[in-house]
């Protein structure tokens, strides 16, 4: 292709990108529990749909507009494209705040919105897959699930399929709830253990003794909590919206958990002393996971940053300036279209679970169960032919325990792991290899953007951008 234009097919494929393919902005009334009534607004953002379905979380707030809803939209498309998932990349939301309403309200809303969103063609298992986000779970899933079934999608077999996050009574996986933060962990492990990439920021190789401090105690940041704390490493600090929390020994991580779902806070934890500095997000630690909002690391807080890791739970929880501060002070930021796609990667598998009608394994899990015995007999019969004078002597082929686990069949939770950590150590692979290639030093995020926008751009050039 002449050189006038390729460069005119790749502006046309980054203004493409700029643009939003569609908006949706909603209103209407809810009735209270008290009777009176109040006008709800809620959006979804399809950024691009050039493949489809498209895919993103609903979340609950009231930051939710239409510029953070479109913001988040757009991450999801290179999130998707980042961990080579066949989708486009959407969000949505609702302009509320969750713990002001009762869960019959929360329902009343949540089905209304379904409604608003299947009406415009903004859901459905082949159009547009939303998923849990900030302060939404399974349960809001299941009601949006129920909704959509009994009126628009009762005629399609694959309507369960129209978002994930479910309970997996109503259609969801083992593994979707610890998902982006067992992800994060899947990821951080190929960092962790890559020795260039380690001297890059002064740190050994490896989890044992490396010290983290989370921001956000909700869903990511519990379930990062739980698995690097499994690897040895140290949990020093925990920042909630209410009050932070510190132990220089580190928290525990069960008896943490257990307490803020009892009490609603981490304040007031036995385990631990409250935190009384200037800014927890700036003491001395290893690794930082941001895992509550948007733009909570900002410029004036940046340059007093020490952990030499930041690997982003939430999305887009760094703004523009800090991030080059960080990137000048020479930190590793593992950017949140990498770092936390281990939600939107179990979402995927969750939609094939429901598209396929069958839980993965279920086919094959006593096949291979057999298969693996029958194996080990005939290694005893050969052994046993060969060396045992014509079967005369024994020679038991005994599996060890841990064996005997693996041979016993792959549950769906142990198949939900592997395709996770699989796409997970693949990604992060591909990622230091382009880094190291366009020689981006600790600058992941530019190496994140230039893998998945090349892959992007592939996809619209066969397609066609245009009819
Ligand atoms: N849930 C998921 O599967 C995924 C979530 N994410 C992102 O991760 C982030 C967190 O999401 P979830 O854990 O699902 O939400 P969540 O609602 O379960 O947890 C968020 C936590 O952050 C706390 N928080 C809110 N504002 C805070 C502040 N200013 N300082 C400290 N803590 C604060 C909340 O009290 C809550 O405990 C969001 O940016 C979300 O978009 C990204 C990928 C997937
Ligand atoms: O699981 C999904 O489909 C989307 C999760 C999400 O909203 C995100 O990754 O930010």
């Amino acid at each position: 292709m002449e050189l006038n234009e390729r460069k005119q097919k790749v502006r046309s494929i980054m203004s493409y990108l700029e643009k939003p393919d569609a908006m949706l902005e909603v209103h209407f009334p809810v009735k209270k529990d008290d009777g009176s009534y109040e006008m709800i607004e809620g959006y979804r953002c399809i950024h691009k749909s050039h493949k489809m379905p498209a895919k993103g979380g609903i979340r609950y707030g009231l930051g939710v507009d239409r510029d953070e809803i479109f913001a988040l939209a757009t991450i999801m498309t290179y999130k998707c494209a980042a961990v080579g998932l066949p989708y486009g990349g959407s969000k949505g939301g609702i302009c509320i705040d969750s713990k002001k309403y009762s869960v019959n309200e929360l329902e009343r809303i949540t089905r209304r919105y379904t409604i608003e969103l299947a009406r415009k063609g903004f859901i459905g298992p082949e159009l547009d897959v939303p998923a849990p986000d900030m302060a939404t779970g399974e349960r809001e899933m299941s009601w949006m699930a129920d909704t959509y079934h009994k009126t628009f999608g009762y005629r399609d077999l694959n309507a369960i399929g129209c978002v994930t996050g479910k309970p997996i009574n109503q259609g969801g996986i083992h593994g979707r709830t610890a998902a982006t933060g067992r992800g994060i962990f899947n990821c951080l492990d190929q960092i962790l253990n890559s020795e260039d990439f380690m001297k890059m920021v002064g740190l050994t190789v490896g989890w044992k003794g490396k010290t983290f401090i989370i921001q956000g105690f909700g869903n990511v940041g519990q379930h990062c909590m739980r698995y690097f704390c499994r690897m040895g490493a140290i949990c020093v600090g925990v920042l909630e919206y209410d009050g932070s929390v510190v132990n220089p020994q580190g928290l525990n991580f069960d008896e943490l958990q257990n307490y803020k779902l009892t009490k609603g806070t981490v304040n007031g934890f036995p385990g631990a002393q409250a935190y009384k500095g200037k800014n927890l997000l700036c003491e001395p630690c290893d690794i930082l996971i941001p895992a509550a909002g948007e733009k909570l690391i900002t410029k004036e807080v940046a340059p007093d940053i020490k952990a030499k890791i930041l690997a982003e739970g939430a999305n887009g929880p760094i703004t523009p300036a800090a991030d080059k501060i960080l990137l000048q002070r020479n930190t590793l930021i593992l950017p949140d279209l990498f770092a936390n796609s281990g939600g939107v990667t179990v979402s995927y598998f969750e939609w094939l679970k429901n598209i396929n009608h069958t839980s993965f394994g279920r086919l094959t899990f006593k096949y291979e169960q057999d298969s693996n015995y029958m194996l080990l007999k005939s290694v005893q019969d050969s052994l046993e032919k060969h060396f045992g004078q014509d079967g005369a002597k024994k020679i038991p082929i005994v599996p060890s325990e841990d064996f005997k686990k693996r041979i016993a069949g792959a549950s769906e939770k142990d198949i939900v792991h592997s395709g996770l950590a699989y796409t997970m150590e693949r990604s992060a692979k591909a990622l230091m290899t382009t880094a190291k290639e366009f020689k981006l030093g600790t600058d992941f995020r530019t190496a994140a953007y230039v893998s998945s926008i090349e892959k992007i751009f592939h996809t619209v050039t066969e397609a066609g951008l245009t009819f």
